[in-house]
């Protein structure tokens, strides 16, 4: 891919959104008793930390000054022990905050996960499945920060702020008033800061994403990028995608290194402010030493707080996107429903019809125009035609992966929007081109068509479908992993255990997109054989590209532009001298020429 391609990614911040904020606040609330005590220990803390200044004073201008050491021992103690209790509240507040941040990130990444289950296959066709996975992992774990950062952030640091400057002004009004300022200026060079600090971070994050996809993209294209001895180049522009990143990333550190000088610089006016003004007033009488010492040491508590809450809003826009990205998907309402008096099937005959249907996936252009048949149970129906005429949406409707847009399809005379989805789907076999084997041993794969099945039934899968002999010979026979294998399974051979997977649930009716990528010749035989069996007695479609299948079906359909134009048995088409016979011609042609 180009490298001007990749460089715009999708937005990785939003401005604050009331609406996506309170949902994600709603992933709280089952957890209020939780929050209320790490609440509470963070009150406790707090106060301790607001009651050191003052102790420091009283122990000054009550003990120290007089010499009371007995006093003094004693306030101490009491200071040792305060501030044990703060450290053990901060720990216990620190583990419980993990643990509850956790759930609901998994609660988070629950929904979504099953929210994703429920939606249709054209919401993952649509989508690369890298962006998909990209929401379920990294949007949900971006909204960590967040969610701990505003329970142990937003509400502490505010009141714990309002709490300091309202103790300095009950201490000495004047006094605070000339040490605080300062504040009016951090605050506005912290915004700043901040802000120009985020955009370069952000920066940053894209420039690491763009790098990301670049060497995801050229190692899934390893072949192709070798086959065109594109090395060098590929390598040039990881090196230029590498510059990139270091020259944003040092911009971003650049901005992130302005941040405590600022913070010092302003703690430092302050203070002196404080101290030549305290001195002042000492000098007259109009405070103590205990008083002077317990100010400067709320002055120094003012920062974290402050710093604490321009971090918060930082991380909470950043937040935003993927919050948003995350409740977009969880908004869009599965294209099949299932209607609430929908109906279990037991046992079905496997009669298929389609009733004047007509379909069309985005609602501008029909993609199938009012096509009607009906398929006897136990029929092998052969789907032929030019590519795009429309024979994969006409499985994809009888799998429901879609519902018509008119017409009805009926399944046993009853129309399938009234059947329940599993219902449905158990009792049909659906293999499509892509043989996906997941990670896992063979059995495994085998046994995902029927989880419950035993070693006895997985077996006897493979045997029907001429599997066997070669699992057997393999090393660890079943429970070779696929994943050991790699590349060493031919496409042949993934599709025969695509086909056991299909067909241990022993479906009624089965759905089959055959391959087009080439076999051998002896594969080919013992796929065709394998097929033959799996067919006898169900109701099968097979779209299909080899001869042997189409002249072995029962029926052939031929599909063009949206209509069944032809149908029945090859001869009876042969004769007709139509699309059929034309498309039989030119394949049997090309055949000759190649043999
Ligand atoms: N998810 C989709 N969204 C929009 N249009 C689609 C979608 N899937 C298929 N189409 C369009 O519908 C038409 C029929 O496609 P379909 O896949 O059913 O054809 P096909 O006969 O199976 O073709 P092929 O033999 O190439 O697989 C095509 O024009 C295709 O571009």
């Amino acid at each position: 891919m180009a490298k001007s391609k990749l460089l715009d990614d999708e937005v990785l911040e939003k401005p604050f959104n009331k609406n996506t904020f309170l949902r994600i606040a709603g992933y709280l609330k089952p957890h209020i008793k939780a929050i209320a005590l790490i609440l509470t220990l963070i009150g406790i803390t707090s106060v301790i930390g607001l009651l050191n200044p003052y102790l420091m004073k009283q122990s000054i201008d009550n003990y120290i000054s007089r010499g009371d050491i007995k006093g003094l021992t004693v306030l101490v103690l009491v200071f040792l022990t305060l501030n044990i209790i703060s450290m053990i509240c901060s720990r216990y507040r620190i583990s419980i905050m993990s643990k509850v941040a956790k759930n609901i990130l998994y609660q988070i990444r629950q929904d979504l996960f099953s929210h994703l289950q429920e939606l249709s296959i054209d919401f993952f066709e649509s989508r690369p499945i890298g962006k998909i996975l990209s929401r379920v992992i990294g949007d949900v774990n971006s909204l960590n920060d967040v969610i701990i950062n505003t329970i142990t952030s937003i509400v502490p640091d505010s009141i714990t702020l309002i709490a300091i400057i309202i103790i300095l002004f009950k201490l000495h009004a004047r006094l605070a008033i000339i040490g605080l300022i300062i504040l009016p200026f951090l605050a506005v060079s912290l915004f700043t800061i901040q802000v120009v600090s985020r955009k370069r971070w952000q920066q940053v994050r894209k420039k690491f994403s763009t790098a990301n996809a670049y060497i995801h993209e050229t190692f899934a294209g390893a072949k192709v990028v070798k086959a065109f001895v594109m090395e060098d180049d590929t390598c040039n522009t990881f090196l230029d995608l590498s510059k990139d990143i270091r020259r944003v990333w040092l911009n971003a550190i650049r901005i992130n290194n302005a941040l405590w000088p600022v913070i010092d610089a302003s703690w430092g006016i302050s203070m002196a402010l404080v101290y030549w003004y305290g001195i002042k007033l000492l000098n007259t009488g109009g405070i103590t030493i205990g008083l002077l010492v317990a100010f400067t040491g709320y002055i120094g508590m003012l920062w974290q707080p402050i710093i604490n809450l321009s971090n918060f809003y930082n991380s909470l826009i950043s937040a935003m996107a993927g919050a948003e990205r995350i409740f977009e998907i969880m908004d869009i309402k599965p294209a099949i429903i299932e209607k609430p008096d929908a109906v279990e099937i037991s046992e079905i005959k496997g009669e298929v019809e389609f009733r004047n249907v007509t379909f069309s996936y985005d609602k501008e252009r029909d993609v199938l125009k009012n096509v009607s048949f009906k398929v006897e149970p136990g029929e092998t129906i052969a789907l032929v035609g030019p590519t795009g005429a429309g024979k994969t949406t006409i499985i994809n409707l009888i799998a429901r992966f879609y519902d018509a847009t008119e017409g009805k399809v009926l399944i046993d005379g009853r129309d399938i929007r009234d059947i329940k989805l599993k219902s449905l789907r158990s009792k049909m076999g659906i293999m499509l081109q892509d043989t996906y084997l997941f990670n896992g041993t063979i059995a495994d794969n085998i046994r995902y068509g029927k989880l419950d099945a035993t070693m006895d039934e997985i077996v006897n899968a493979a045997k029907l479908v001429g599997a066997h002999d070669f699992i057997i010979n393999m090393e660890k026979g079943y429970d070779t992993e696929i994943k050991e294998m790699g590349n060493r399974l031919s496409v042949g051979q993934r599709q025969l255990i695509a086909l056991a997977r299909t067909i241990i649930a022993d479906p009624h009716i089965l759905i089959l997109d055959e391959a087009t990528s080439s076999i051998d010749t002896h594969t080919e035989i013992m796929l065709q054989k394998a097929l033959e069996k799996v067919m006898e007695n169900r109701t099968s479609f097979v779209i299909a590209h080899r001869l042997s299948t189409i002249r072995n079906a029962d029926r052939i359909f031929v599909v063009d532009d949206g209509r069944i134009i032809e149908m029945g048995s090859h001869s009876e088409l042969i004769n007709l001298k139509g699309l059929y016979y034309n498309l039989y011609k030119s394949q049997h042609e090309a055949m000759e020429k190649i043999s």
